[in-house]
């Protein structure tokens, strides 16, 4: 079985909202899942403060991610807000931290894949999965990117080869089924990937099958 470890931050539960369908998707599939937040930061800067009241409460059991949380995954799926065209700091801050397992080498061969929500079209999804892609090279990890293959990835608010990225125009828990699908997508991508790193560099591998045949759901078209 593979394990998936999915880290978030979230203000007005865009994010949340992909990370809860990721993690559906993965469970669905078979994996082992662990979600986590990102800590928060003193005096973080909300512009929408019912709704961060709101999820506050609704992931109050959510744990905080540690650095156990990416050793013990196979796979891991980080989901940030655009801040500025970069990941939210409390992402950078949890990036910031991961010394202690990334230079030993205790990330290397992990299957990492990164989606983000911003406010408006073009506005710096991209920017922020690319700047996380940055910290993932340092990890010695394998990035899992969307690609274009995926009819999915070709409905309105999708297209990003990079990773799902969904437009809130500031409105809380606004994600589209167009963009779920594309979660789905990049979550099972994720665990296959992650599947056929294991079976290739362990002697007993565990994992979690995810099929070509499941893939093409999506519309993919090999
Ligand atoms: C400090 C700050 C900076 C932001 N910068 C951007 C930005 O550069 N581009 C963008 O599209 N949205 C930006 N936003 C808006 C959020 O990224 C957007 O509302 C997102 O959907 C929030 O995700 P969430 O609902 O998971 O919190 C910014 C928000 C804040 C608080």
């Amino acid at each position: 079985m593979t394990n998936l470890t999915i880290v978030f931050h979230s203000r007005s539960g865009n994010v949340h909202q992909l990370v809860e369908r990721a993690a559906l998707t993965a469970r669905e599939a078979g994996a082992e899942v662990r979600v986590r937040k990102a800590a928060e930061l003193p005096d973080p800067m909300v512009l929408d403060k019912p709704a961060y009241a709101a999820l506050a409460d609704a992931t109050a059991e959510v744990p905080n991610a540690d650095l156990d949380d990416l050793v013990w995954a196979d796979a891991i799926m980080i989901g940030t807000p655009v801040h500025y065209g970069l990941p939210a700091p409390q992402i950078l801050n949890f990036i910031d931290h991961t010394g202690p397992v990334a230079i030993p080498g205790k990330l290397m061969n992990k299957a990492v894949s990164a989606f983000a929500s911003g406010s408006m079209p073009h506005a710096g999804q991209q920017a922020a999965i690319l700047a996380l892609h940055n910290a993932f090279c340092h990890w010695g990890a394998v990035i899992v990117p969307n690609g274009s293959a995926a009819a999915v990835l070709h409905r309105p608010g999708n297209g990003a080869p990079y990773g799902t990225g969904t437009i809130s125009r500031h409105e809380a828990t606004s994600v589209t089924e167009d963009n779920f699908a594309a979660i789905e997508y990049q979550t099972l991508r994720t665990l296959q990937i992650a599947g056929a790193i294991e079976r290739g560099l362990k002697p007993e591998p565990k994992i979690t099958m995810v099929s070509d045949e499941r893939l093409r759901t999506f519309g993919l078209d090999v």
